[in-house]
């Protein structure tokens, strides 16, 4: 099997069939004419048990909150509104009712947040791991299109939020499993990790803004991310080192152990983008007055499509494309 991404670019087809459809397969979700006031948005994600999660790293619970979580933040990386959810449940003979009400406890409880309403799904058994697929509904005011390919030279990259505790988490979860007495600093890694939250009200300043943004979420480290826009885009993004948000937790490792986690290891939901220095300044103070962060951590220019790292007195590094990356 080819890498991911080059096999989901051989089944994206050529045309679209309806003239509603304004984005299909390449963005965080796709988006469909609507009224004249808004579009729909509309994505999918799903999690399986061995690959997202094990028994040993996430209760029910927190398998079903991060799975409408990494949802709801495709919306917000379209600066939309989470509205509907259906919900695609596989379930192994060994998982009990119980479980399963946790599951949808966890949902309900992410969904409470956002208002956003259960509308249907399906059930079925299976002999393999539990599988959950989440297909959200939501909606932005029409003709916003806060997509991968609109980074432009001059701009300014910029980040709403932490990245790389998720991955420690994990790694620590895998280490001990979620039972073991971790101390306050590695908690707040196993949180970020068990019960990461979307991006939204960031999303939203941006779509409300009317400013030209490229937006991705970080569900698959900040390196593979960068990429994606700098690809889709057509520019260089060079990101700098001490820019890079990283959380008191996050700081307490070796920082050859930050940067694997922070650029390569994923699930942080937290999302990454870039817009024209004087609206990044406007957007600054928007922010301040409803306690939202956008950090300064790069800049964008003309130049062959690749994310460069810059570090203090060490030579500027080209940053693969690696990260999660399912089939390699
Ligand atoms: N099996 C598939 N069939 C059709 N489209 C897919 C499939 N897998 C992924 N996609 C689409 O490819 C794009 C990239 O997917 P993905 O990397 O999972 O995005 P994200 O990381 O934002 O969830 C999205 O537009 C998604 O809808
Ligand atoms: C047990 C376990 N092993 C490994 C991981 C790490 N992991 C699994 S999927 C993934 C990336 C995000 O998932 P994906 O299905 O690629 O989401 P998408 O990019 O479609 O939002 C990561 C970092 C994990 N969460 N749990
Ligand atoms: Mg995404
Ligand atoms: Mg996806
Ligand atoms: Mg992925």
């Amino acid at each position: 099997m080819r890498d991911e991404f080059a096999w989901i670019a051989s089944i994206t087809p050529k045309e679209h069939r309806q003239a509603s459809l304004l984005e299909g397969i390449g963005d965080d979700a796709a988006l469909v004419k609507g009224s004249e006031e808004e579009d729909q948005v509309v994505c999918l994600d799903t999690m399986v048990e061995g690959v997202h999660f094990t028994t040993d790293t996430m209760a029910p619970f927190h398998i079903g909150h991060k799975a409408l979580a990494a949802n709801i933040s495709d919306v917000a990386a379209m600066g939309g509104i989470p509205r509907y959810y259906l919900v695609s449940i596989a379930v192994p003979a060994s998982w009990s009712e119980e479980a399963l009400g946790e599951i949808y406890k966890g949902m309900d409880t992410l969904a409470e947040t956002y208002k956003m309403d259960l509308i249907g799904g399906d059930t079925v058994s299976t002999k393999g791991p539990l599988v959950l697929s989440i297909t959200v509904i939501g909606s932005v005011e029409s003709g916003k299109k806060l997509l991968r390919r609109n980074a432009r030279p001059g701009d300014v990259v910029f980040m709403t939020g932490c990245a790389g505790d998720a991955a420690g988490g994990l790694a620590l979860l895998l280490e001990h499993t979620r039972n073991h007495p971790f101390t306050l600093t590695e908690q707040a890694l196993v949180q970020a990790h068990q019960l990461p939250l979307p991006n939204v009200e960031a999303g939203r300043l941006l779509a409300e803004a009317n400013v030209r943004v490229a937006l991705n979420d970080i569900s698959d480290g900040v390196a593979s991310e960068a990429t994606e826009i700098a690809e889709s885009s057509g520019v260089k993004l060079t990101l700098v080192w001490d820019k890079l948000p990283k959380s008191i937790a996050l700081q307490s490792y070796p920082q050859e152990q930050q940067e694997q986690w922070l650029l390569y290891g994923g699930e942080d939901y937290t999302l990454i983008g870039t817009m024209a220095q004087e609206d990044f300044s406007l957007i600054q103070q928007k922010a301040k007055d409803c306690n939202l962060s956008f950090i300064a951590v790069g800049k964008v220019e003309a130049g062959a499509p690749a994310v460069w790292l810059e570090r203090s007195q060490q030579p500027i590094e080209a940053l693969h494309k690696a990260g999660y990356n399912h089939f390699s």
